[in-house]
This record gives structure tokens, C-alpha cells and sequence, in this order.
């Protein structure tokens, strides 16, 4: 049996992760949860995966839990704090620990897995935007196994020769075609932006997930993220990575070779299909989700992205260039930029804006041998700097 920490479980990856799980009793077995402050969907959770542990970060969230939880024959010991994250990202009988807290809270749980030495199966593609060197250096020393579960990557390491670790270029590997599907706005004018609501930035055309990343898709600031994600994972530089408009979501990255031949890993848009993937690796297991039937989809389109209508893809090119702590500073901006306008204190259009202001005022730095210490000063200072662009834009 297999050990899993599905850090994140009420989430959008958390939930599928739970489907194809669950689907496998004979092979996995759940020892723990976590949300943030979800009870009603943690507690139906813990009632069906019956896990050893339930983390709540929100202390009175987790004093609810316990209480909703306390008819179980055998309840989860139920822990609180975002340090309890840690404690189950690294637990013993935690075999594989599927990563999927969305934004930079995600880095210590991510780290802790990672240093233990787990399979760790990243969606929380934030950490390695802001901490890609301390988490790739983490895997090394620990012998942790890092399966990228973000679609375009996961796509990327089916494409991928067995020896990519060695170099790209040394294993005849030209160049990464990453795919993005250009997000709700793909065909709007740039002029209609300013007035888009969060329900419409968040109604992405081909994924359902979580109102953060969708409304990085729509800025398409996700694929700023996930340029970076992608030089950390395949080593390389954002000159080897080509950002291809591919509204269909079918084909979710390519990988060209010397030769002239171009690997694509196809799917329907489903994440339950690179988390069975990274589940089973390198074996392949059933996920649920529905065959691909091309007679169906009938057409793939490509495009150029149009940089006049997505400025996030640039400041993510900028911070990549300034390396550093330039990601740290972009993320944190981001994080704070994308909850404003959920909340509606900032339109649409402004997200960029406040991203580049911060960006401005907290030049990028070596990250200096403090490393995560200094990481999180950082991300601290951009989120204060940020918040008082909030509080200017105001005025
Ligand atoms: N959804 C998708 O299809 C994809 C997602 N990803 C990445 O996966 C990650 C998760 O995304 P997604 O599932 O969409 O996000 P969701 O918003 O759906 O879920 C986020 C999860 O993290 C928990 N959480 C939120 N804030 C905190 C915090 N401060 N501390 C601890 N836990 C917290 C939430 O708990 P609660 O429910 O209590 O709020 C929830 O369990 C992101 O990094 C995203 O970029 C990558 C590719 C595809
Ligand atoms: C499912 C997934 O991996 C998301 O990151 C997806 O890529 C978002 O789509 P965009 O290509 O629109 O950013
Ligand atoms: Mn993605």
C-alpha cells in the first residue's frame, strides 16, 4: 500500500486527486488532508478517506472539525497552524505528497515533502516560481522524486527522453513548446478589458479549477509561471521555451528535437489524467477520464500570444530575465493583485499594473544565503509594497 498526503485536498486538484485515489483502493491509501478553512468539504472528505491526519490552517476551523468529526468510530487526529503542514508533508507512512495549495503558502509544506526525501507530486507550481533553486537543490539532496502535475509539464516529462536531467541540449532536445489556450479574453479587444468582471475572468474555456489560477489564465500570467516552473523543472532558460496559443487545450506542451520531430502528449482537459500519471509513474493506471476522440475535437489551431493584450506574460519574462529574487517579487505582487480584483477593488487591467509597480519599487537581488529566509523577507516586503499600490489606486 501506498502512503498519500494530499496537501490542498479541497481544492480543485485536491478533489481530483481524491477521484483517481479512490478508484485504486488496492494500491493507495490516504494518510492525511489539509485545507485552509473548508470544514464542510474537509469533514465529507474525511468521512469517505477515513485519513490518519486533517490539517485545518485556521484554528477555529479546526476546532469545527473535531466537533463535526467527533461520531467516527475512528476520527483523524485533527492538527491546526500552517506549521501542522509541514508535519504531514514529511510523515513516515507518507509515501507520495501531492502538492496542491495554491500560491506561495504552499512553499514550506512543498519543501518539507521535498527535503523528506517523498515523491511529491507538484501542482503548487508558486513554490518553485519563488524558490526553484533551495527546491530543485532540496530534491537533490534527498533523492525526492519530482513529478510535475501542472498539465503543460506533466505533458513535457512524457515527451521528454529518459536522460533530460543531463541537458537538453545534450540529449538532441531544440527547444519547449508550451501551450496556452489563450484564456476567456484570447479574441477580446484590449479596450474591453477594464471592465471584466471575476465570474467572467474566472469562466475559463476548456478547465475547471480554482479562482486564482483561472484568473491567471485570463492575464495569462499562469504562463508567466509556468515559463518559469518549466526552467526549473527541465533545466533550462525561458530562450528555449515558445509559448504557442493553442485554444483547443488538447495538446498540452510539445517537446522538438534536433531531427525535426516534435513530441506532443494529447488528452482531453482533464487534470485526473497527469495526476494518474504522476500516481502511477512509471506504470500507467485508469484515471476516469473520457478517451480522446479527434473525430470530435476535428481541429487543433495555433497562434502567436498578443503581448499588447497579456502585459503579466511580459513582467513574468522580465522577473525570469532578473532572476534572483525578481520571481519572488512578480508572485507575491500577483498573489495580492489577483485577490483584490476577486474581491473587487481593482479592476481587471490594474492587476497588471500593480504587478509592475511593485516590481519597480523592489528590484530583483541575488537570493543570498538565508536562501528561503530570505525568500519569504522578500515575499513579505512585495505583499506590504503591493498593498499600498492597492491603497494608492484607491485614492
Ligand atoms: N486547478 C487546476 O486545474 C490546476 C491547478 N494548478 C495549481 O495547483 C495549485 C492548486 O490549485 P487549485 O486546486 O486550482 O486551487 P483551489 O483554490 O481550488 O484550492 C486550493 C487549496 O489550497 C488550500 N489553501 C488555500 N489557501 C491556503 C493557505 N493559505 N494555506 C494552506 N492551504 C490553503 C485551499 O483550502 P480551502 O478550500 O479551505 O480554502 C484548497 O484546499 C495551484 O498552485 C495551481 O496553480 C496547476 C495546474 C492546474
Ligand atoms: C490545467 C492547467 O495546467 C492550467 O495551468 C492550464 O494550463 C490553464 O490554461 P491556460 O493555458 O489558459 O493558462
Ligand atoms: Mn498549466
Amino acid at each position: 500500500m501506498i502512503g498519500i498526503t494530499v496537501l490542498g485536498s479541497t481544492g480543485s486538484i485536491g478533489v481530483s486527486t481524491l477521484d483517481v485515489v479512490l478508484r485504486h483502493p488496492e494500491r493507495f491509501r490516504v494518510v492525511a488532508l489539509s485545507a485552509h478553512r473548508n470544514v464542510e468539504r474537509m469533514a465529507e472528505q474525511c468521512r469517505r478517506v477515513q485519513p490518519s491526519y486533517a490539517v485545518m490552517v485556521d484554528p477555529a476551523a479546526a476546532a469545527s472539525l473535531r466537533e463535526q468529526l467527533a461520531d467516527m468510530p475512528r476520527p483523524p487526529e485533527v492538527l491546526a497552524g500552517a506549521e501542522a503542514l509541514e508535519t504531514i508533508a514529511a510523515l513516515p507512512e507518507a509515501d507520495y505528497v501531492m502538492a496542491a495549495i495554491v500560491g506561495a503558502a504552499g512553499l514550506p509544506s512543498t519543501l518539507a515533502a521535498t527535503q523528506a526525501g517523498k515523491r511529491v507530486l507538484l501542482a503548487n507550481k508558486e513554490a518553485l516560481v519563488v524558490a526553484g533553486d533551495i527546491v530543485m537543490r532540496a530534491a537533490v539532496a534527498s533523492g525526492a522524486l519530482l513529478l510535475p502535475i501542472d498539465s503543460e509539464h506533466n505533458a513535457i516529462f512524457q515527451c521528454m527522453p529518459p536522460s533530460f536531467a543531463d541537458g537538453l541540449g545534450q540529449c538532441g532536445v531544440e527547444r519547449i513548446l508550451l501551450t496556452a489556450s489563450g484564456g476567456p479574453f484570447r479574441d477580446a479587444s484590449p479596450a474591453s478589458l477594464a471592465a471584466v468582471t471575476p465570474d467572467q475572468a474566472c469562466a475559463h474555456p476548456n478547465w475547471q479549477m480554482g479562482r486564482k489560477i483561472s484568473v491567471d489564465s485570463a492575464t495569462m500570467m499562469n504562463k508567466g509561471l509556468e515559463i518559469i516552473e518549466a526552467c526549473w523543472l527541465f533545466n533550462t532558460s525561458p530562450a528555449k521555451i515558445q509559448v504557442v496559443v493553442h485554444p483547443q487545450s488538447v495538446i498540452h506542451s510539445m517537446v522538438q528535437y534536433s531531427d525535426g520531430s516534435v513530441l506532443a502528449q494529447l488528452g482531453n482537459p482533464d487534470m485526473r489524467t497527469p495526476i494518474a500519471h504522476a500516481l502511477a509513474w512509471p506504470q500507467r493506471m485508469a484515471s476516469g477520464v473520457e478517451p480522446l476522440d479527434l473525430f470530435v475535437t476535428a481541429h487543433l489551431d495555433f497562434e502567436p500570444p498578443a503581448p499588447e493584450r497579456f502585459p503579466c506574460l511580459e513582467l513574468a519574462y522580465r522577473a525570469a530575465a532578473e532572476g534572483g529574487t525578481g520571481p519572488v517579487v512578480l508572485n507575491a505582487a500577483n498573489e495580492v493583485a489577483v485577490a483584490a480584483f476577486l474581491a473587487e477593488r481593482i479592476g481587471f487591467t490594474q492587476i497588471a499594473s500593480l504587478v509592475e509597480r511593485t516590481m519597480d519599487q523592489l528590484p530583483a537581488e541575488p537570493v543570498g544565503a538565508a536562501g528561503l529566509e530570505h525568500v519569504l523577507a522578500v515575499d513579505a516586503r512585495a505583499r506590504g509594497l503591493a498593498e499600498q499600490g492597492l491603497r494608492a489606486l484607491a485614492a
